[in-house]
């Protein structure tokens, strides 16, 4: 059977656009947080996205994947539309796509090996058993975790688990990251480290992310282009320099809200 992702994702790539959103609109109750939002990304593009708490940063990714339905408007993904897909249609997309979620995704119980391990054996089945070591040592030389290999998650910092997450993330060969709020609680040295891995991330994998953060170094270090939420829509689209010269009241105090 062809892999009709991988299918989508050549035929997109001719248009260089990865994700393609139309007048989205999600609410929850009386709480409308997206309105008729608009908004693409391009081929091996890092596209940050900014916003004060609670402007629907973390809906908007999450309506990317599905894990939050939309109430209107259309969500393309390699050219499908992820509202129509059927289920399984669905899971072959989400394989191509990675989340580093704020919480991280590592299993307590399982070593970091187990924990790397665990995707590899449910999408890429048909590896061997030596060739998944391979991978899990080479993902974990890229995040710089090689000695963790058999530690607990519970045995590492704060800053490792994130590289270990990430590691978990990636080592599925994802073609979309979705990052949330990679860097929050992080000290400032950790989360440049953090910084520096999307970026290695994005040439050595070639993916396309999305990288939500209250982080502006972070915004500064990895972004190629930046969109600001407000009242449920774009309120700016703009580079790091377009931000901090900007003379909108919005974007100076939130700019001026961060250390
Ligand atoms: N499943 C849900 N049910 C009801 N309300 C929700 C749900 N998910 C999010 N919300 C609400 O939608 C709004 C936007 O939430 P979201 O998590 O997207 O904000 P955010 O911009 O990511 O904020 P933060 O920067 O604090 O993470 C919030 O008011 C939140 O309470």
């Amino acid at each position: 059977m062809s892999n009709k992702v991988g299918d989508i994702a050549k035929s997109s790539e001719t248009s260089n656009l990865v994700i393609e959103i139309n007048n989205l609109s999600k609410g929850f109750d009386d709480l409308q947080v997206l309105k008729n939002l608009s908004l693409n990304l391009f081929n091996g593009e890092n596209l940050v996205v900014l916003g004060k708490s609670g402007s629907g940063k973390s809906v908007l990714i999450k309506c990317i994947v599905r894990l939050i339905n939309s109430d209107r408007g259309t969500i393309k993904v390699f050219g499908k539309n992820v509202n129509e897909l059927k289920s399984k249609e669905l899971s072959k997309l989400r394989q191509k796509i990675g989340f580093l979620f704020q919480s991280g995704a590592l299993y307590d119980s399982m070593t970091i090996k187990q924990n790397l391990e665990f995707p590899l054996i449910r999408i890429k089945k048909k590896l061997t058993k030596k060739e998944r070591d391979e991978k899990i040592e080479e993902v974990l030389e890229n995040v710089g975790l090689t000695d963790t290999l058999h530690k607990m998650p519970s045995e590492l910092s704060g800053g490792m688990r994130k590289r270990a997450s990430l590691a978990r993330t990636i080592i599925v060969d994802p073609m979309i990251m979705l990052y949330d709020e990679p860097t929050t609680g992080l000290d400032p040295e950790t989360s440049s480290g953090i910084s520096t891995l999307i970026n290695d991330v994005q040439k050595k994998y070639n993916t396309s992310s999305i990288i939500i953060t209250h982080d502006i170094e972070c915004a500064r270090a990895t972004a190629d282009r930046i969109i600001m939420l407000k009242d449920g829509d774009v309120y700016m689209e703009g580079n790091i320099d377009e931000f901090e010269n900007s003379s909108d009241e919005t974007i100076q105090s939130f700019f001026k809200e961060k250390p």
